[in-house]
């Protein structure tokens, strides 16, 4: 993967710091929001990715593209396949129980993706350092030791849930989110 300087942690980041109270091994993430296009149960037309963390410091998710993912006739769409990346990265930082937010999504397309094809996601942090968080992810193409189709490196930046209050649906989030305080 060609990642670049700007997902690559710099010298002396700390490791992930998975949150006490976030799933442990074996068990579910569940979704971080029932509206989300990525894991949104409430979400009609979404991907509806449920992850899994193996060993409470990666995550894995299935994803079996639909005709509703198409780019070419019968292939995946690239920016769907961003987007699973995109969302399987977000479950693993849900682990540090931290809002964080995608800054960069650098995506490698590495085979075709044919319609019906299930793919095997995973995802880990390389290293932490102040706000920012970089991780990477793969999808591989039928089983957990398939050929690769799509790896991607992230940076996620670490915000208050503020963030998410004052540039989205503040009702929406307390109603979710009663864990959290967001300052009025
Ligand atoms: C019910 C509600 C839900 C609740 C949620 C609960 C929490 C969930 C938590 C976790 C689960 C996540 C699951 C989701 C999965 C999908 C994720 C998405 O799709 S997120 C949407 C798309 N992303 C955005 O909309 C970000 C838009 N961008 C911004 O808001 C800002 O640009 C932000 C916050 C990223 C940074 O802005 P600044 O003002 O806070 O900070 P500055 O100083 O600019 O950046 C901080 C550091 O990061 C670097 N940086 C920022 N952007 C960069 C970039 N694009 N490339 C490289 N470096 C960048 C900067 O150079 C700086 O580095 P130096 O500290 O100086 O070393």
């Amino acid at each position: 993967m060609t990642r670049s300087a700007l997902t690559t942690p710099p010298p002396g980041a700390a490791g992930p710091r998975p949150a006490s109270g976030a799933p442990g091994p074996g068990e579910p993430l569940g979704s971080h929001y029932s509206r989300c296009f990525g894991c949104g149960d409430r979400h009609p037309t979404g991907l509806h990715l449920k992850a899994v963390t193996p060993d409470g410091e990666t995550v894995v998710a299935e994803f079996t593209v639909a005709e509703a993912h198409q780019g070419a006739p019968g292939l995946a769409h690239g920016g769907v396949l961003a987007t699973a990346m995109d969302e399987v990265i977000g479950m693993s930082i849900w682990l540090f129980r931290r809002p964080y937010v995608t800054a960069r999504l650098e995506t490698d397309y590495l085979a075709p993706v044919p319609v019906g094809t299930t793919l095997h996601l995973r995802a880990w942090c390389t290293g932490v350092s102040g706000r920012k968080a970089y991780l990477e992810a793969e999808g591989r193409i039928g089983s957990a030791d398939g050929p690769v189709a799509v790896r991607a490196a992230a940076l996620f930046v670490e915000v208050g849930m503020e963030h998410f209050a004052e540039h989205g649906d503040a009702q929406t989030l307390l109603d979710e989110h009663h864990d959290y305080e967001v300052n009025p």
